[in-house]
């Protein structure tokens, strides 16, 4: 697994004023997007085109498009969900689907509750969308869903990665032969004794969408 974190100032501006806690949820929700696009920009650097013939109002000349079947972005519901716009800002025509996963928040196992996602993802390049890379379980699961249905290549895009998730993930994803990737906007220090990335962000499902019980 490739792992890429971020290295600009204007990603960690906006990075430290989602940790803030005084920062609210509308607020919250704009950075996110303004953060996913930014890194999007890097992450799609390896994105399937092929080559075509423009013809512009001069003449005919040499392009690139994005191939078909084109790339499939995931978000991972709920935060996840918050990346969506930020990420399409950039690939307005790929395909989403969707994957329903929660943390157990006493053992800190990942749970897949739902899932709308094409049967076949043969030949797809995939982005996986989620705030948080705590201990990983999350995106470990998600990554292994992706490829059991056929996924040829997948990046999952980050705010957040904790140093206890990346390694998990490296040691979960040994043996998968498809490439895989990872951009976070930041790498912090450390989980606590309630698996939250220290010195993080709280809780990003309910700062953007508010406390469900
Ligand atoms: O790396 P892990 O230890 O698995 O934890 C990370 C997961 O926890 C959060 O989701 P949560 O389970 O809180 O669901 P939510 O998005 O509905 O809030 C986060 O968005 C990740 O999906
Ligand atoms: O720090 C964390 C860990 C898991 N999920 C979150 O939303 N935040
Ligand atoms: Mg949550």
């Amino acid at each position: 697994m490739r792992v890429h974190v971020a290295d600009h100032p204007l990603i960690s501006h906006k990075l430290s004023v989602l940790r803030d806690a005084g920062t609210d949820s509308p607020t919250f929700r704009r950075l996110t997007e303004e953060l996913v696009t930014l890194l999007a920009y890097e992450a799609t650097r390896e994105v399937s085109v092929e080559p075509i013939e423009v013809t512009t109002p001069l003449t005919t000349t040499h392009g690139v498009r994005l191939t078909s079947p084109g790339p499939l972005v995931v978000p991972i519901l709920r935060a996840g969900l918050g990346m969506l716009e930020g990420m399409q800002r950039l690939l307005p025509t790929a395909e989403v689907g969707f994957l329903g996963m929660i943390r157990n928040e006493e053992t800190l196992e990942a749970e897949t509750y739902t899932e709308r996602l094409p049967d076949r993802l043969d030949g797809r390049q995939c982005y996986v969308l989620d705030p948080m890379l705590a201990t990983g379980g999350t995106l470990a699961m998600a990554i292994d869903f992706l490829v059991r249905r056929g996924a040829k290549e997948i990046t999952a895009i980050t705010l957040l990665s904790a140093p206890e998730g990346i390694e998990r993930l490296e040691r979960d994803t040994a043996h998968i032969d498809v490439p895989i990737q990872l951009f976070s906007a930041g790498l912090d220090e450390r989980l606590d004794e309630n698996g939250y990335i220290v010195p993080g962000l709280g809780d990003a499902g309910d700062r953007l969408y508010g406390v469900v019980d």
